[in-house]
Protein backbone atom coordinates (compact mmCIF):
# COMPACT_ATOMS: atom_id res chain seq x y z
CA UNK A 1 0.00 0.00 0.00
CA UNK A 2 3.13 2.61 0.41
CA UNK A 3 4.52 1.44 -2.42
CA UNK A 4 1.38 2.34 -3.90
CA UNK A 5 1.28 5.69 -2.58
CA UNK A 6 4.73 6.55 -2.92
CA UNK A 7 4.22 6.00 -6.90
CA UNK A 8 1.76 7.96 -6.82
CA UNK A 9 3.13 10.59 -5.11
CA UNK A 10 6.22 10.79 -7.08
CA UNK A 11 5.23 8.77 -10.32
CA UNK A 12 2.34 11.56 -11.12
CA UNK A 13 3.69 14.82 -10.70
CA UNK A 14 6.67 13.13 -12.63
CA UNK A 15 4.83 11.83 -15.32
CA UNK A 16 2.82 15.28 -15.57
CA UNK A 17 5.81 16.77 -16.36
CA UNK A 18 6.88 15.08 -18.95
CA UNK A 19 3.63 15.23 -20.44
CA UNK A 20 4.08 18.84 -20.01
CA UNK A 21 7.28 19.42 -21.09
CA UNK A 22 6.22 17.14 -24.51
CA UNK A 23 3.38 19.35 -25.29
CA UNK A 24 5.07 22.29 -24.95
CA UNK A 25 8.09 20.77 -27.11
CA UNK A 26 5.55 20.74 -29.69
CA UNK A 27 3.08 23.51 -29.55
CA UNK A 28 5.54 26.06 -27.64
CA UNK A 29 8.84 25.32 -28.87
CA UNK A 30 10.19 28.70 -27.37
CA UNK A 31 9.03 27.26 -23.65
CA UNK A 32 10.40 24.12 -24.08
CA UNK A 33 13.60 25.67 -25.26
CA UNK A 34 13.91 28.07 -21.90
CA UNK A 35 12.96 25.23 -19.77
CA UNK A 36 14.63 22.47 -20.62
CA UNK A 37 16.43 22.69 -24.20
CA UNK A 38 18.88 25.17 -23.28
CA UNK A 39 19.61 24.05 -19.94
CA UNK A 40 20.98 20.26 -21.73
CA UNK A 41 22.56 22.34 -24.65
CA UNK A 42 24.48 24.45 -22.37
CA UNK A 43 25.76 21.06 -20.18
CA UNK A 44 26.31 19.00 -23.46
CA UNK A 45 28.30 22.16 -25.04
CA UNK A 46 30.58 22.85 -22.24
CA UNK A 47 31.42 19.09 -21.74
CA UNK A 48 31.67 17.87 -25.13
CA UNK A 49 33.08 21.26 -26.92
CA UNK A 50 37.17 20.31 -27.48
CA UNK A 51 36.15 16.43 -28.00
CA UNK A 52 33.86 18.09 -30.95
CA UNK A 53 36.11 20.75 -32.25
CA UNK A 54 38.65 17.94 -32.42
CA UNK A 55 36.80 15.43 -34.43
CA UNK A 56 35.44 18.38 -36.51
CA UNK A 57 39.20 19.36 -37.47
CA UNK A 58 39.02 22.52 -35.67
CA UNK A 59 41.93 22.14 -33.77
CA UNK A 60 45.49 23.37 -34.55
CA UNK A 61 49.12 22.49 -32.91
CA UNK A 62 49.57 24.95 -30.03
CA UNK A 63 52.35 27.45 -30.82
CA UNK A 64 55.94 27.08 -29.58
CA UNK A 65 55.89 28.95 -26.52
CA UNK A 66 52.52 27.51 -25.69
CA UNK A 67 54.31 23.72 -26.25
CA UNK A 68 57.72 24.62 -24.02
CA UNK A 69 54.60 25.86 -21.14
CA UNK A 70 53.03 22.80 -20.85
CA UNK A 71 56.28 20.67 -21.29
CA UNK A 72 58.02 22.47 -18.67
CA UNK A 73 55.67 24.62 -16.46
CA UNK A 74 52.77 22.74 -16.39
CA UNK A 75 55.26 19.61 -16.80
CA UNK A 76 53.51 17.58 -19.43
CA UNK A 77 54.71 15.51 -21.95
CA UNK A 78 51.65 15.17 -24.17
CA UNK A 79 50.98 18.53 -25.97
CA UNK A 80 47.24 18.88 -27.20
CA UNK A 81 46.38 20.06 -30.38
CA UNK A 82 43.65 23.44 -29.15
CA UNK A 83 40.42 24.64 -30.34
CA UNK A 84 39.39 28.26 -30.68
CA UNK A 85 38.83 29.46 -27.23
CA UNK A 86 35.27 30.16 -25.90
CA UNK A 87 34.96 33.69 -25.03
CA UNK A 88 31.42 33.65 -24.02
CA UNK A 89 27.99 32.13 -24.10
CA UNK A 90 24.85 33.36 -24.22
CA UNK A 91 21.42 31.52 -23.97
CA UNK A 92 18.06 33.38 -25.47
CA UNK A 93 14.56 32.12 -25.83
CA UNK A 94 15.50 30.78 -29.65
CA UNK A 95 19.14 29.53 -28.83
CA UNK A 96 22.11 30.08 -28.04
CA UNK A 97 25.41 32.16 -29.41
CA UNK A 98 28.90 31.35 -28.74
CA UNK A 99 31.71 33.85 -29.26
CA UNK A 100 34.83 32.24 -30.38
CA UNK A 101 38.64 33.85 -31.27
CA UNK A 102 40.46 31.71 -33.34
CA UNK A 103 43.86 30.60 -32.72
CA UNK A 104 46.34 31.38 -35.98
CA UNK A 105 45.81 28.77 -38.98
CA UNK A 106 41.84 28.82 -38.34
CA UNK A 107 39.79 30.56 -40.66
CA UNK A 108 35.97 31.06 -40.27
CA UNK A 109 35.65 29.50 -43.60
CA UNK A 110 36.94 26.01 -41.62
CA UNK A 111 33.96 26.69 -38.76
CA UNK A 112 31.75 27.14 -41.43
CA UNK A 113 32.11 23.91 -43.30
CA UNK A 114 32.01 22.26 -40.42
CA UNK A 115 28.47 23.91 -39.16
CA UNK A 116 26.47 20.93 -39.97
CA UNK A 117 28.59 18.94 -37.85
CA UNK A 118 28.68 20.71 -35.00
CA UNK A 119 24.66 20.79 -35.13
CA UNK A 120 24.53 16.93 -34.68
CA UNK A 121 27.02 17.10 -32.24
CA UNK A 122 25.07 19.64 -30.27
CA UNK A 123 21.55 18.39 -31.32
CA UNK A 124 20.63 21.71 -31.94
CA UNK A 125 18.35 22.52 -34.94
CA UNK A 126 20.66 24.70 -36.95
CA UNK A 127 24.50 26.08 -36.44
CA UNK A 128 24.74 29.46 -38.71
CA UNK A 129 28.48 30.34 -38.11
CA UNK A 130 29.12 34.75 -38.42
CA UNK A 131 32.50 36.51 -38.56
CA UNK A 132 31.91 39.31 -36.13
CA UNK A 133 35.25 40.72 -36.57
CA UNK A 134 38.71 39.54 -37.61
CA UNK A 135 40.09 36.46 -35.57
CA UNK A 136 36.35 35.93 -34.23
CA UNK A 137 33.00 34.75 -35.17
CA UNK A 138 29.84 33.53 -33.63
CA UNK A 139 28.05 30.52 -33.55
CA UNK A 140 24.22 31.31 -34.03
CA UNK A 141 22.58 28.30 -32.95
CA UNK A 142 18.94 27.50 -32.76
CA UNK A 143 16.83 24.82 -30.72
CA UNK A 144 14.37 24.51 -32.90
CA UNK A 145 12.72 25.65 -36.50
CA UNK A 146 11.97 29.60 -35.70
CA UNK A 147 10.37 29.95 -39.00
CA UNK A 148 8.02 27.86 -38.16
CA UNK A 149 6.00 29.55 -35.55
CA UNK A 150 7.24 33.79 -36.52
CA UNK A 151 8.19 35.68 -33.32
CA UNK A 152 10.00 38.68 -33.87
CA UNK A 153 13.19 39.80 -31.56
CA UNK A 154 13.30 42.51 -29.24
CA UNK A 155 16.28 43.38 -29.99
CA UNK A 156 17.35 44.44 -33.46
CA UNK A 157 19.50 47.20 -35.27
CA UNK A 158 17.69 50.19 -35.33
CA UNK A 159 18.23 53.24 -37.48
CA UNK A 160 17.00 56.13 -39.00
CA UNK A 161 15.89 54.13 -41.87
CA UNK A 162 15.50 50.35 -40.69
CA UNK A 163 12.40 48.33 -40.56
CA UNK A 164 12.55 45.18 -39.21
CA UNK A 165 10.76 42.90 -41.54
CA UNK A 166 11.15 39.22 -40.84
CA UNK A 167 12.49 36.65 -38.88
CA UNK A 168 16.13 34.98 -39.84
CA UNK A 169 16.50 31.04 -39.55
CA UNK A 170 19.58 32.04 -37.01
CA UNK A 171 16.78 34.19 -34.98
CA UNK A 172 17.74 37.86 -35.83
CA UNK A 173 16.05 39.68 -37.24
CA UNK A 174 15.77 40.68 -41.04
CA UNK A 175 15.58 44.65 -41.16
CA UNK A 176 15.39 46.70 -44.46
CA UNK A 177 18.04 49.38 -43.83
CA UNK A 178 17.40 52.57 -46.62
CA UNK A 179 20.01 53.90 -45.93
CA UNK A 180 22.35 50.80 -46.85
CA UNK A 181 20.33 49.28 -49.55
CA UNK A 182 18.06 52.17 -50.71
CA UNK A 183 16.14 49.86 -53.43
CA UNK A 184 14.71 46.17 -53.38
CA UNK A 185 13.03 43.45 -55.39
CA UNK A 186 10.67 41.11 -53.85
CA UNK A 187 9.68 38.42 -56.15
CA UNK A 188 7.19 35.48 -55.68
CA UNK A 189 4.72 33.24 -57.10
CA UNK A 190 0.58 33.30 -56.43
CA UNK A 191 0.24 32.38 -52.34
CA UNK A 192 4.01 32.73 -52.00
CA UNK A 193 3.84 35.40 -49.38
CA UNK A 194 4.18 38.88 -51.35
CA UNK A 195 1.80 40.96 -50.71
CA UNK A 196 2.38 39.88 -46.52
CA UNK A 197 5.72 40.60 -46.63
CA UNK A 198 4.55 44.04 -48.13
CA UNK A 199 2.17 44.24 -45.58
CA UNK A 200 5.29 43.77 -42.43
CA UNK A 201 6.80 46.82 -44.21
CA UNK A 202 4.18 49.06 -44.64
CA UNK A 203 3.20 48.41 -40.91
CA UNK A 204 7.19 49.13 -40.14
CA UNK A 205 7.26 52.11 -42.14
CA UNK A 206 4.10 53.71 -40.80
CA UNK A 207 5.86 54.30 -37.53
CA UNK A 208 8.76 55.98 -39.03
CA UNK A 209 8.87 59.62 -40.12
CA UNK A 210 8.75 59.23 -44.07
CA UNK A 211 6.20 59.44 -46.69
CA UNK A 212 4.88 56.11 -47.82
CA UNK A 213 3.48 56.20 -51.68
CA UNK A 214 1.49 53.10 -52.81
CA UNK A 215 0.95 51.98 -56.51
CA UNK A 216 -1.58 49.09 -56.35
CA UNK A 217 -2.71 48.42 -59.90
CA UNK A 218 -4.94 45.67 -58.56
CA UNK A 219 -7.07 48.30 -58.03
CA UNK A 220 -6.34 49.51 -54.78
CA UNK A 221 -7.17 46.20 -52.68
CA UNK A 222 -4.27 46.12 -50.53
CA UNK A 223 -3.03 49.06 -50.42
CA UNK A 224 -6.38 51.03 -50.04
CA UNK A 225 -6.75 50.28 -46.48
CA UNK A 226 -3.66 52.07 -45.77
CA UNK A 227 -4.87 55.12 -47.10
CA UNK A 228 -4.53 57.03 -43.83
CA UNK A 229 -0.58 56.68 -43.75
CA UNK A 230 -0.08 56.96 -47.34
CA UNK A 231 0.90 60.57 -48.96
CA UNK A 232 -0.29 58.93 -52.75
CA UNK A 233 -1.73 56.49 -53.81
CA UNK A 234 -2.50 54.95 -57.67
CA UNK A 235 -4.37 51.70 -58.38
CA UNK A 236 -4.55 51.96 -62.70
CA UNK A 237 -1.70 52.09 -64.64
CA UNK A 238 -3.02 55.65 -65.76
CA UNK A 239 -2.55 56.92 -62.32
CA UNK A 240 0.71 55.28 -61.78
CA UNK A 241 1.99 57.02 -64.89
CA UNK A 242 1.16 60.34 -63.93
CA UNK A 243 2.75 59.65 -59.85
CA UNK A 244 5.98 58.19 -61.51
CA UNK A 245 6.25 61.54 -63.14
CA UNK A 246 5.26 63.86 -60.25
CA UNK A 247 8.17 61.79 -58.44
CA UNK A 248 10.70 62.21 -61.00
CA UNK A 249 9.70 66.17 -60.66
CA UNK A 250 10.05 65.68 -57.32
CA UNK A 251 13.58 64.17 -57.20
CA UNK A 252 14.67 66.79 -59.72
CA UNK A 253 13.45 69.74 -57.43
CA UNK A 254 15.19 68.02 -54.28
CA UNK A 255 18.59 67.69 -56.68
CA UNK A 256 18.20 71.78 -56.49
CA UNK A 257 17.93 71.97 -53.22
CA UNK A 258 21.31 69.77 -52.97
CA UNK A 259 23.15 71.58 -55.03
CA UNK A 260 21.58 74.85 -53.33
CA UNK A 261 23.42 73.56 -50.21
CA UNK A 262 26.61 71.77 -51.62
CA UNK A 263 24.94 68.48 -50.02
CA UNK A 264 25.76 65.02 -51.34
CA UNK A 265 22.28 63.39 -50.75
CA UNK A 266 19.34 64.48 -48.73
CA UNK A 267 20.93 63.19 -44.54
CA UNK A 268 23.19 66.38 -45.41
CA UNK A 269 20.67 68.81 -45.01
CA UNK A 270 20.36 70.92 -42.55
CA UNK A 271 17.32 70.06 -40.31
CA UNK A 272 15.44 72.80 -41.39
CA UNK A 273 14.87 72.10 -45.27
CA UNK A 274 15.60 69.01 -45.31
CA UNK A 275 12.30 67.60 -47.42
CA UNK A 276 11.08 64.05 -45.56
CA UNK A 277 12.24 60.77 -47.14
CA UNK A 278 9.61 58.64 -49.71
CA UNK A 279 9.50 54.98 -50.03
CA UNK A 280 7.80 54.15 -52.90
CA UNK A 281 6.08 50.62 -52.71
CA UNK A 282 4.73 48.84 -55.67
CA UNK A 283 2.47 46.06 -55.19
CA UNK A 284 2.58 43.46 -58.59
CA UNK A 285 4.85 45.22 -60.96
CA UNK A 286 3.54 43.27 -63.91
CA UNK A 287 -0.11 44.76 -63.37
CA UNK A 288 1.09 48.48 -63.73
CA UNK A 289 3.23 47.11 -66.82
CA UNK A 290 0.37 45.53 -68.52
CA UNK A 291 -0.12 45.99 -72.19
CA UNK A 292 -3.89 45.65 -74.44
CA UNK A 293 -3.21 47.64 -76.91
CA UNK A 294 -0.04 49.34 -78.53
CA UNK A 295 -1.22 52.90 -77.06
CA UNK A 296 -0.54 51.33 -73.44
CA UNK A 297 3.14 50.16 -74.52
CA UNK A 298 4.20 53.96 -75.13
CA UNK A 299 2.98 54.24 -71.42
CA UNK A 300 4.61 51.32 -70.38
CA UNK A 301 8.38 51.85 -71.61
CA UNK A 302 7.70 55.37 -70.52
CA UNK A 303 6.92 54.39 -66.67
CA UNK A 304 10.11 51.69 -67.08
CA UNK A 305 12.14 54.83 -67.74
CA UNK A 306 10.83 56.84 -65.31
CA UNK A 307 11.54 53.87 -62.93
CA UNK A 308 14.71 53.48 -64.33
CA UNK A 309 15.75 57.00 -63.26
CA UNK A 310 14.54 57.19 -59.84
CA UNK A 311 16.60 53.80 -59.45
CA UNK A 312 19.67 55.29 -60.49
CA UNK A 313 19.30 58.68 -58.90
CA UNK A 314 16.65 58.62 -56.12
CA UNK A 315 18.71 57.57 -53.68
CA UNK A 316 20.52 60.87 -53.15
CA UNK A 317 17.23 62.84 -52.85
CA UNK A 318 15.83 60.28 -50.30
CA UNK A 319 13.21 58.53 -52.14
CA UNK A 320 13.78 54.50 -52.29
CA UNK A 321 11.75 51.98 -54.34
CA UNK A 322 10.45 48.81 -53.03
CA UNK A 323 9.31 46.81 -56.03
CA UNK A 324 7.21 43.47 -55.73
CA UNK A 325 6.13 40.93 -58.56
CA UNK A 326 5.99 37.50 -59.83
CA UNK A 327 8.27 37.65 -62.05
CA UNK A 328 10.78 40.60 -63.51
CA UNK A 329 12.05 39.65 -66.66
CA UNK A 330 12.26 41.13 -70.22
CA UNK A 331 8.97 40.36 -70.71
CA UNK A 332 8.00 43.61 -69.01
CA UNK A 333 9.08 45.56 -71.55
CA UNK A 334 12.29 47.15 -72.51
CA UNK A 335 14.58 48.52 -69.59
CA UNK A 336 13.13 46.06 -66.97
CA UNK A 337 16.12 44.13 -67.07
CA UNK A 338 18.72 46.88 -66.54
CA UNK A 339 15.58 48.62 -63.35
CA UNK A 340 16.31 44.85 -62.13
CA UNK A 341 20.16 46.07 -61.83
CA UNK A 342 19.05 49.26 -59.91
CA UNK A 343 17.22 46.72 -57.13
CA UNK A 344 19.96 45.67 -55.21
CA UNK A 345 18.27 44.07 -51.91
CA UNK A 346 16.49 41.28 -53.22
CA UNK A 347 13.74 38.87 -51.61
CA UNK A 348 12.37 35.98 -53.32
CA UNK A 349 9.94 33.71 -52.05
CA UNK A 350 8.59 30.69 -53.49
CA UNK A 351 9.08 30.26 -57.15
CA UNK A 352 7.48 28.25 -60.39
CA UNK A 353 10.51 27.68 -62.19
CA UNK A 354 14.62 27.86 -61.32
CA UNK A 355 14.16 30.71 -64.10
CA UNK A 356 12.60 33.40 -61.61
CA UNK A 357 14.49 32.79 -58.73
CA UNK A 358 17.93 32.86 -61.36
CA UNK A 359 16.25 36.23 -61.95
CA UNK A 360 16.10 37.39 -58.24
CA UNK A 361 19.71 35.81 -57.13
CA UNK A 362 21.21 34.47 -59.46
CA UNK A 363 23.12 37.92 -60.30
CA UNK A 364 23.92 38.83 -56.43
CA UNK A 365 24.31 35.31 -54.46
CA UNK A 366 24.21 32.52 -57.04
CA UNK A 367 24.37 29.91 -54.35
CA UNK A 368 20.63 31.07 -52.98
CA UNK A 369 18.91 30.06 -56.36
CA UNK A 370 18.89 26.40 -55.06
CA UNK A 371 17.75 27.32 -51.50
CA UNK A 372 15.08 29.22 -53.17
CA UNK A 373 13.67 25.90 -55.61
CA UNK A 374 13.28 24.08 -51.87
CA UNK A 375 10.83 26.62 -50.21
CA UNK A 376 8.09 24.22 -49.86
CA UNK A 377 4.63 25.31 -51.03
CA UNK A 378 2.83 24.79 -47.38
CA UNK A 379 5.28 26.97 -45.78
CA UNK A 380 4.05 30.59 -47.22
CA UNK A 381 6.08 33.67 -46.22
CA UNK A 382 9.42 31.57 -46.07
CA UNK A 383 11.98 34.12 -48.72
CA UNK A 384 15.49 33.78 -49.40
CA UNK A 385 17.09 37.48 -48.93
CA UNK A 386 19.81 38.03 -50.31
CA UNK A 387 22.09 41.21 -50.39
CA UNK A 388 24.73 42.72 -52.62
CA UNK A 389 27.78 41.27 -50.94
CA UNK A 390 26.71 38.00 -52.01
CA UNK A 391 25.62 36.68 -48.14
CA UNK A 392 21.84 35.26 -48.08
CA UNK A 393 19.84 33.84 -45.55
CA UNK A 394 16.59 32.05 -45.31
CA UNK A 395 13.83 34.56 -43.77
CA UNK A 396 10.05 34.50 -42.63
CA UNK A 397 7.54 37.18 -42.13
CA UNK A 398 5.04 37.47 -39.26
CA UNK A 399 1.89 36.33 -39.94
CA UNK A 400 0.09 40.05 -39.55
CA UNK A 401 -3.84 40.46 -40.71
CA UNK A 402 -4.49 43.48 -43.27
CA UNK A 403 -6.56 44.90 -40.34
CA UNK A 404 -3.62 45.22 -37.95
CA UNK A 405 -1.61 46.17 -40.61
CA UNK A 406 -4.25 48.87 -41.35
CA UNK A 407 -4.91 49.65 -37.67
CA UNK A 408 -1.28 50.67 -37.23
CA UNK A 409 -1.38 52.67 -40.51
CA UNK A 410 -4.15 54.84 -39.35
CA UNK A 411 -2.43 55.01 -35.27
CA UNK A 412 0.15 56.86 -37.05
CA UNK A 413 -1.69 58.14 -39.83
CA UNK A 414 -0.49 62.00 -37.71
CA UNK A 415 2.64 60.72 -39.60
CA UNK A 416 1.59 61.29 -42.97
CA UNK A 417 3.46 64.32 -44.79
CA UNK A 418 1.43 65.95 -47.19
CA UNK A 419 3.62 66.00 -50.10
CA UNK A 420 1.78 69.20 -52.19
CA UNK A 421 3.28 67.59 -55.68
CA UNK A 422 1.89 64.40 -55.20
CA UNK A 423 -1.59 66.01 -53.47
CA UNK A 424 -4.04 64.96 -56.45
CA UNK A 425 -2.83 61.31 -55.69
CA UNK A 426 -3.89 61.59 -51.86
CA UNK A 427 -6.01 58.77 -51.05
CA UNK A 428 -10.25 59.38 -49.66
CA UNK A 429 -9.86 58.00 -46.75
CA UNK A 430 -12.89 55.85 -46.23
CA UNK A 431 -14.63 56.43 -42.69
CA UNK A 432 -14.65 52.88 -40.81
CA UNK A 433 -18.33 52.71 -39.65
CA UNK A 434 -17.90 52.58 -35.70
CA UNK A 435 -19.82 49.85 -33.90
CA UNK A 436 -23.07 51.41 -31.57
CA UNK A 437 -20.79 53.26 -28.35
CA UNK A 438 -17.43 53.32 -29.94
CA UNK A 439 -14.91 56.31 -30.99
CA UNK A 440 -14.76 55.58 -35.26
CA UNK A 441 -11.18 54.14 -36.25
CA UNK A 442 -10.33 56.02 -38.86
CA UNK A 443 -11.26 60.14 -39.12
CA UNK A 444 -12.13 60.87 -42.54
CA UNK A 445 -9.67 62.88 -44.32
CA UNK A 446 -10.44 64.84 -47.56
CA UNK A 447 -9.11 64.47 -50.69
CA UNK A 448 -7.51 67.51 -52.33
CA UNK A 449 -8.67 66.44 -55.59
N1 LIG B 1 4.64 34.59 -43.03
C1 LIG B 1 3.48 33.98 -43.16
N2 LIG B 1 3.01 33.21 -42.14
C2 LIG B 1 1.80 32.59 -42.26
N3 LIG B 1 1.00 32.67 -43.35
C3 LIG B 1 1.42 33.41 -44.37
C4 LIG B 1 2.68 34.10 -44.33
N4 LIG B 1 2.84 34.77 -45.49
C5 LIG B 1 1.73 34.51 -46.22
N5 LIG B 1 0.90 33.71 -45.56
C6 LIG B 1 -0.43 33.24 -46.03
O1 LIG B 1 -0.28 32.74 -47.34
C7 LIG B 1 -1.32 33.19 -48.19
C8 LIG B 1 -0.73 33.95 -49.40
O2 LIG B 1 -0.01 35.08 -48.93
P1 LIG B 1 0.11 36.41 -49.80
O3 LIG B 1 -1.24 36.93 -50.14
O4 LIG B 1 1.02 37.30 -49.07
O5 LIG B 1 0.79 35.81 -51.09
P2 LIG B 1 1.05 36.53 -52.47
O6 LIG B 1 2.34 36.01 -52.96
O7 LIG B 1 0.90 38.00 -52.37
O8 LIG B 1 -0.14 35.93 -53.35
P3 LIG B 1 -0.86 36.59 -54.65
O9 LIG B 1 0.22 36.86 -55.65
O10 LIG B 1 -1.76 35.48 -55.08
O11 LIG B 1 -1.57 37.81 -54.18
C9 LIG B 1 -2.22 34.06 -47.33
O12 LIG B 1 -3.31 33.28 -46.89
C10 LIG B 1 -1.37 34.43 -46.15
O13 LIG B 1 -2.14 34.59 -44.98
Amino acid sequence: MADLTTLWEVGLPLAGAGGGLGYARLRAPRVFWTVAGLPVARVRFAVTYRATMDVCGLTVQPSRLRAFLVRNVARRSDVQPVPPSVRRVRGSSTGMRVTLRLPAGLEPADVMAASERLRHAWGVHSVHVVETKPGFVELRMTGYDVLRQVKMPRRHPIGQMVVPVALREDGTAFVRDYLKVPHALTLGANQSGKTMYLRNLIAGLARLPVALVGIDCKRGVEQRRYAPRLSALAVTPEEASGLLNELVDEMESRFDLLSQYGAADLWALPDKVRPVPIVLLVDEVAELFLVAVKKDEERRDRMVTQLIRLGQMARAAGIYLEICGQRFGSELGKGATTLRAQLTGRVVHRVNDKQTADMGLGDIAPDAVVAVTTIPPDKPGVAVAGDSSGGWSRIRTPDLSAEEAAETCAQFAHLTPALPALAPYRPVIRTVVPAAGSAPLVKPIPATD
